[in-house]
């Protein structure tokens, strides 16, 4: 049975997206067979896989909304050097998603319905959520088994994840009773800086969260690498973002509990 890992954190910019692609990439790359979910409207997990996402036939929009099955929506070996790596993609459209579903009955359980009878035929679903905490990221979070919390070794690291703590306590009472905070990832470190350093000391010593050992660090290879459409251990198999992502990937199998 596959494991449903959402990556989520609604402050901007601190590498969901990055992390998503790139741990859906090296778990595919070590064998196992993944399926890639764009929850954001802004379609970067999908652009980043090199997914044009103005021509796509169906995306997730359409599968949510009940005009395609998953089938029909899904990108199968969507990096072709890559097995096993698929993606339902994402366009604009989704951004509709968070009002138009309100209106729907149980409308915290779309996506969870529709990946339920596919769930045995993956080792993982990766997630990657949008920077907020609406009706998009509470889909994921109320379909997943956990959530990977990836932080920015940058000053207010630590704001707004309180809010995210508790939005994951009040998905697990109310909709998802096994869910868990899968870990915490740091990234975008770097190791010329004082500040990446306090930044994971303080995180260690304020939260009680698993934390990788992993941390992702700051990679100029790592930020061109969607530009070209590719995952990291594509575009740059020897840098030090495709090493620590494999790595991060050999720790999340690790933590593999649900099999
Ligand atoms: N380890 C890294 N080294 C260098 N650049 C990085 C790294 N991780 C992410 N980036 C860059 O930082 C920017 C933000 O990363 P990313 O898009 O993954 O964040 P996000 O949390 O998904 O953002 P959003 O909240 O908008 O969805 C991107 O331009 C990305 O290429
Ligand atoms: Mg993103």
């Amino acid at each position: 049975m596959g494991r449903i890992i959402a990556i989520a954190n609604q402050k901007g910019g601190v590498g969901k997206t990055t992390t998503a692609i790139n741990l859906a990439a090296c778990l595919a790359k070590k064998g196992k067979k993944v399926l890639a979910i764009d929850m954001d409207p802004q379609g970067n997990m999908t652009s980043g896989l090199g997914v044009d996402k103005n021509s796509l036939e169906y995306s997730v929009y359409d599968m949510l909304n009940g005009d395609c099955n998953l089938g029909e929506c899904m990108l199968i070996d969507v990096y072709p050097d890559i097995k096993g790596l698929n993606l339902l993609p994402a366009s604009r459209e989704l951004a509709g998603a968070e009002v138009e579903f309100v209106t729907v009955e149980d409308p915290q359980y779309i996506l969870k319905n529709h990946i339920k009878n596919v769930r045995r035929k993956f080792d993982y679903i990766i997630i990657d959520c949008p920077p907020a905490l609406g009706m998009l990221t509470v889909n994921a979070l109320t379909a997943a088994n956990t959530v990977l919390v990836p932080i920015q070794c940058e000053f207010f690291a630590l704001d707004g994840l309180s809010q995210l703590i508790y939005t994951v306590n009040l998905i697990r009472k109310q909709l998802n009773r096994l869910l868990t905070i899968e870990g915490i990832v740091f990234t975008m470190y770097d190791s010329r800086t004082n500040l990446s350093m306090q930044v994971v000391d303080n995180v260690k010593q304020n939260l009680n969260q698993h934390i990788y050992n992993t941390i992702i660090p700051r990679n100029v290879r790592l930020a061109e690498s969607p530009s070209y459409g590719m995952p990291i251990i594509a575009y740059d198999p020897r840098s030090a973002g495709a090493e620590h992502y494999m790595m991060l990937a050999d720790e999340v199998i690790a933590n593999d509990y649900y099999k």
